[in-house]
């Protein structure tokens, strides 16, 4: 039996027909597309997503299943999932729920159906908008309270831990600010023997240094960062005290710590084959990026920061360190989870730092 209808609304009035995905009702968002062919399981639980439908712009999504280990988060915060077509009988030993019933279980609405090649276009012309994922044929009205929807500006906060927690390890202490982490950065620092204790976003700096780490990481999280004010002073405070390694979130924090200013970006990187030119090594790191801002270069000219890392395709920042303290980011997602390893250097290179007492990096 076909599904039932379901519409793809966009702020610009434009409406994609297709067939119920996931959870009842409707969802409206800000939509962004994805490049990524795998990692779907991943991306729909990174809480960067907050606020956002993700339109994955690869047909075929869903082959490879989901299960119970690959999660980025346990609560994951997407506002919806668009797809060409979503897969009924995924095929992997490790798959226990299709995307639909993924999408049901975690209480997501899906739409599945509709041409996400023109989607990624209209998105890449005209720029991030509003949508909505309906039920309603009535368009016209979806298309008004699309446009009068605003976006609580507390993202971080509603998808930050609560509560301190350690992730125990032997080697270096690592306090990691949560600023709706990816859990698979908490597997990196674990597989390299870091003890990782995790802080609510807003922990101030004494808080955070009263628990003598070795390091502090700035996880990845949703959201425009000039938001996260408070978070920024944290940082700013930090910097000199202990050394830093920020990803993309944390990275956008750093830089706004340092003076630097932050725009939004018309669609965004988001995908597993975004190329990097690391300037110190003058090498190609094809990496995992989700982001919709990024820092302006010319406003890091006046700061303590310089630019280590570019994006091959259109020049923007992807990654920075102070000239002369323990503290360097980058924009892009050196966990990957899913996509290529090519960036996981960055860890080894944040563990080096630490066990030298904070020398400076070599990002
Ligand atoms: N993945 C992230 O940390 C995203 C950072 C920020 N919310 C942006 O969209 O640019």
């Amino acid at each position: 039996m076909l599904n039932d209808k379901r519409y793809l609304v966009l702020e610009d009035g434009t409406v994609y027909e297709g067939y119920k995905l996931g959870a009842d009702g409707e969802s409206a968002g800000e939509i962004v597309f994805n490049t990524s062919m795998t990692g779907v399981q991943e991306i729909i639980t990174d809480n960067s997503y907050t606020d956002q439908i993700i339109t994955f712009s690869y047909p075929l999504i869903g082959s490879a299943g989901f299960n119970t280990e690959d999660s980025e988060s346990l609560l994951p915060t997407a506002r919806g999932v668009v797809v060409r077509e979503a897969i009924e009988h995924p095929s992997n030993f490790r798959s226990t729920e299709n995307l639909d019933g993924f999408l049901k279980s975690n209480d997501i609405v899906g739409i599945s159906g509709v041409d996400t090649r023109s989607i990624t276009k209209k998105i890449r012309n005209s720029g991030v908008m509003k949508a909505e994922i309906t039920d309603s044929s009535d368009h016209a009205k979806t298309v008004e309270a699309i446009r009068a929807m605003e976006f609580a500006r507390d993202q971080v906060k509603r998808v930050s831990t609560n509560t301190p927690y350690i992730s125990t390890g032997t080697g270096p202490r690592v306090a990691l600010l949560d600023f709706g982490k990816k859990e698979n950065i908490v597997r990196s620092l674990n597989q390299r023997g870091c003890d990782v204790t995790v802080l609510p976003h807003d922990s101030t700096s004494e808080r955070i240094l009263q628990l003598k780490p070795d390091g502090v990481m700035l996880s990845n999280g949703p959201g425009d960062p000039a938001d996260v004010t408070e978070a920024v002073e944290t940082i700013r405070n930090l910097i000199g005290q202990i050394p830093i390694f920020g990803i993309c979130l944390g990275h956008q924090l750093i830089a706004l710590a340092g003076g630097a200013s932050s725009y939004k970006m018309k669609f965004g990187h988001r995908g597993a084959n975004q190329p990097v030119k690391n300037l110190s090594t003058n090498k190609v790191e094809i990496t995992t990026q989700n982001h919709g801002y990024a820092i302006d270069e010319d406003s890091l000219k006046d700061t303590d920061f310089e630019i280590t890392h570019i994006a091959i395709n259109d020049n923007s920042v992807e990654g920075i360190r102070h000239r002369s303290e323990p503290v360097f980011s980058v924009q892009y997602h050196p966990e990957a989870a899913a996509g290529p390893h090519d960036a996981s250097y960055l860890f080894d290179q944040f563990i080096e730092m630490m066990k030298a007492g904070g020398g400076q990096s070599n990002a």
